[in-house]
């Protein structure tokens, strides 16, 4: 027979949190860390409101012990993207206020794939695949947490971060030891009410056994992290909610103990999609996916309603100081100094002071037709910066003309169509046009100090050349 609490749990249906609110006592609940979430508009619920034995505003007080918090991430891509970073956010500043951090890789739950939020199961990846797409995981996480180090002070104070894996725990896992041991503490009504299996069940496509076991094993590893590392917390999306109520769920049945979860609102396109990879609309945090320069790019375009909103979310500057950035940009819009500033916080928490000097060249090279800013960049960065251009490495014979170099480079037709455009003033090199079609190449103003030449045809049209034996 179930003890009256285990029984008041399994049999609860799944039901929506409300919006956490922050307690309206002052003192020492005001000052707690999730009031400051919550200020910075990281807190979309708490969950549950209340604990058996102590809610988790007293759990997160000044001066309670540390706490250990976690958020996990299936390696369904090679590299983590701008809708991961609230909660990670969210977990550094727990960092900052003493907590311990877990960032989990979700090698094993990829295998079954997350239905929350989806209309259809997710294309399933094979053993390599997944391999590779751990590793870039890992391999981001633990950059960024580089990153968020070498923006605070040195020997900071902070909680400590771990890296894990949840296959280390499940991937050991034996189906029957499993089914019986973990599967008798689940139950049905609950699982088949959760909104994410509710909707798929009604739908065409159905729900196949193993997306519907998958808060199943996230819970599980919840169980797991709070057994093995103590840990009492979990974030994630707003999209994980039923997850997170899941493990909750479980980890209470099995433990009697509180735990807590915490997620974030979502970051949303224009058009109102979640941004993330099943929307195709993701904005990657590696550099091999989204360079330096376009991160840059893409928080430097957010609108002024968005922007104050943003510096929240995505940065550590200190409110008030928010405040006075807004309070400039009240009185000269134009200069868009948020969108400045916001686009040079996150790049530097991404791609560290390197890759932010590297994205404001480009900036300059492109936006501002420096001719200085190109000359000191990388093949790398040129490479970057004209994605869609095309790169051709072309031998310099001596009296290379423009025309040369633009038939050399397929950068114009054959014939006197492609000659016209050049003498019309269709064509520059280095931001320069060149409109005698004759004229021989200058190392020094064609070719720059690196090697490299900049040609553009037309608006839209750029080749990035890469002259060989220059001696
Ligand atoms: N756009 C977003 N805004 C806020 N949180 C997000 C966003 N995208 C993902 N997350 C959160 O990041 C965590 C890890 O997400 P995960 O990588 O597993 O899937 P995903 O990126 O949501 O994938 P997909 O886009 O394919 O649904 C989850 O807690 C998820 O809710
Ligand atoms: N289900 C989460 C990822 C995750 C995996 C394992 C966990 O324990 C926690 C979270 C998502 O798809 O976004």
């Amino acid at each position: 027979m179930a003890a009256p609490v285990l029984r008041r749990v399994l049999g609860r249906r799944w039901t929506p949190a409300r919006p956490w609110r922050p307690a309206a006592a002052p003192g020492r609940r005001a000052a707690c860390i999730l009031a400051a979430l919550q200020a910075r508009g990281l807190l979309q619920t708490v969950f549950p409101e209340h604990g058996s034995r102590a809610d988790l505003a007293e759990l997160l007080a000044p001066g309670a012990p540390p706490l250990t918090a976690y958020c996990g991430f299936d390696p369904t891509a090679d590299s983590l993207h701008v809708g991961h970073l609230p909660a990670l956010l969210g977990l550094f500043h727990l960092q900052r206020a003493g907590h311990h951090a877990i960032l989990l890789v979700g090698s094993s739950t990829a295998r079954l794939g997350d239905p929350s939020g989806r209309r259809e199961k997710r294309a399933a990846l094979d053993a390599g695949q997944l391999e590779r797409n751990a590793r870039g995981l890992r391999a981001g996480l633990e950059a960024l947490d580089a990153g968020h180090r070498a923006l605070g002070p040195p020997g900071a104070a902070w909680g400590s971060l771990r890296v894990l894996d949840n296959a280390a725990w499940l991937g050991e896992q034996r189906l029957l030891d499993f089914a019986a041991a973990a599967g008798a503490h689940f139950r049905m009504g609950a699982l088949l009410g959760r909104p994410s299996a509710r909707e798929r069940l009604r739908g065409p496509a159905g729900m196949s056994l193993a997306e519907f076991l998958y808060p199943v094993l996230q819970a599980y590893d919840f169980y797991h992290l709070f057994r093995t590392y103590g840990c009492r917390l979990q974030l994630g999306g707003a999209d994980q909610l039923g997850n997170i109520t899941c493990g909750h769920d479980f980890v209470r049945r099995m433990t009697g103990e509180d735990v807590f979860g915490i997620t974030v609102p979502l970051i949303t396109s224009t058009t109102g999609a979640k941004l993330g990879k099943s929307a195709g609309n993701a904005v990657w945090l590696s550099r091999e996916r989204t360079s330096p320069f376009e991160l840059y790019q893409f928080f430097l375009r957010q609108p002024d309603n968005m922007v104050e909103r943003y510096l929240k979310l995505f940065t550590f500057l200190p409110l008030p100081e928010i405040e006075h950035i807004m309070q400039l940009h009240a009185q000269e819009p134009e200069k868009r100094g948020p969108q400045k500033r916001l686009a040079a916080e996150v790049t530097k928490l991404v791609h560290g002071q390197e890759g932010l000097d590297s994205a404001k060249r480009c900036t300059q090279a492109l936006y501002h037709s420096s001719v200085d800013a190109l000359e000191v960049m990388s093949d790398q960065e040129l490479k970057e910066l004209f994605r869609e251009a095309a790169f051709a490495e072309l031998v310099l014979d001596p009296g290379t003309s423009v025309l040369d170099t633009c038939r050399k480079a397929n950068a114009i037709p054959d014939g006197p169509r492609g000659y016209r455009m050049i003498t019309e003033g269709g064509v520059s090199i280095n931001h320069v046009p060149v409109t005698n079609p004759e004229g021989v190449l200058v190392l020094g103003q064609h070719i720059l100090r690196n090697g490299l030449s900049l040609l553009r045809v037309g608006k839209k049209n750029v080749y990035v050349i890469k002259w060989l034996q220059l001696g």
